[in-house]
């Protein structure tokens, strides 16, 4: 089926799914290769190159601490337009393990949000946590790569730490490969990239009147 149809529907196995949830509730993060179809990969790539004139520098925090933010980031972002059919499927695609996530471990994620970003050569993001504890609804992230023939020289990988700050994973952005992390238990940091990298970064939210909010109101 073509990924451009309205019809799409999600293409992760459940088997797959299974492997995510262990490896979710035992370590926190899992590392899939391949774990999308290759021609959607391909639109997405070509989405996010045609769109180059939409991305945004990206920022962190509030918008007057831009000067902060470029000693942190310096990647652009383009927050994923689900009208896009392209995007859709993408969407289509995390929706599938939304609800598998919520069946499996009960994480009662609500909602999806994501941004394609575009690391030009010498683009890094400094180690950050995606969410911190009880301030955030920003439970899971995702982080998609699009990366054909990342070599290994090419830079901008993804490091992983955990919360005592020891490395656990370093990731190479390439094609088709799948992140997925506990958001407030994984400092992680995007290496120095030596050319363009595209990825697709989102977050799973819990609804956000169960987060931060007196429920009932008082
Ligand atoms: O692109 C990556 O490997 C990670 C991006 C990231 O950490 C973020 O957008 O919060
Ligand atoms: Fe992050």
């Amino acid at each position: 089926m073509s990924t451009t149809s309205l019809q799409y529907s999600p293409t992760i196995t459940e088997d797959t799914l299974n492997l995510i949830a262990s490896s979710l509730s035992q370590q926190g993060h899992i590392i899939l290769k391949d774990a999308l179809p290759t021609d959607l990969i391909d639109e997405l790539l070509t989405t996010a190159i045609n769109y180059e004139a939409q991305f945004k520098r990206a920022g962190i925090g509030r918008e007057n601490q831009h000067q902060l933010n470029r000693v942190v980031r310096t990647d652009q972002i383009r927050w994923i337009d689900a009208t896009n059919p392209i995007e859709a499927a993408y969407l289509c695609e995390m929706e599938g393990l939304r609800v598998a996530m919520n069946k499996r471990l009960f994480m009662g994620l609500f909602d999806y949000e994501a941004n394609f970003a575009h690391y030009p050569s010498g683009a890094f993001y400094k180690k950050h946590l995606d969410a911190f504890k009880g301030e955030t609804n920003r439970i899971l992230t995702t982080v998609f790569y699009l990366n054909e023939q990342w070599g290994d020289t090419d830079g901008g990988d993804l490091v992983i730490y955990d919360l005592a700050d020891q490395t656990l994973l370093q990731v190479k952005p390439e094609a088709g490969t799948l992140v997925v992390f506990l958001s407030d238990e994984f400092p992680h940091e995007v290496k120095k990239t030596f050319r363009d990298r595209y990825s697709i970064a989102g977050w799973f939210r819990v609804n956000n009147s169960s987060v931060n909010r007196a429920d009932p109101p008082l």
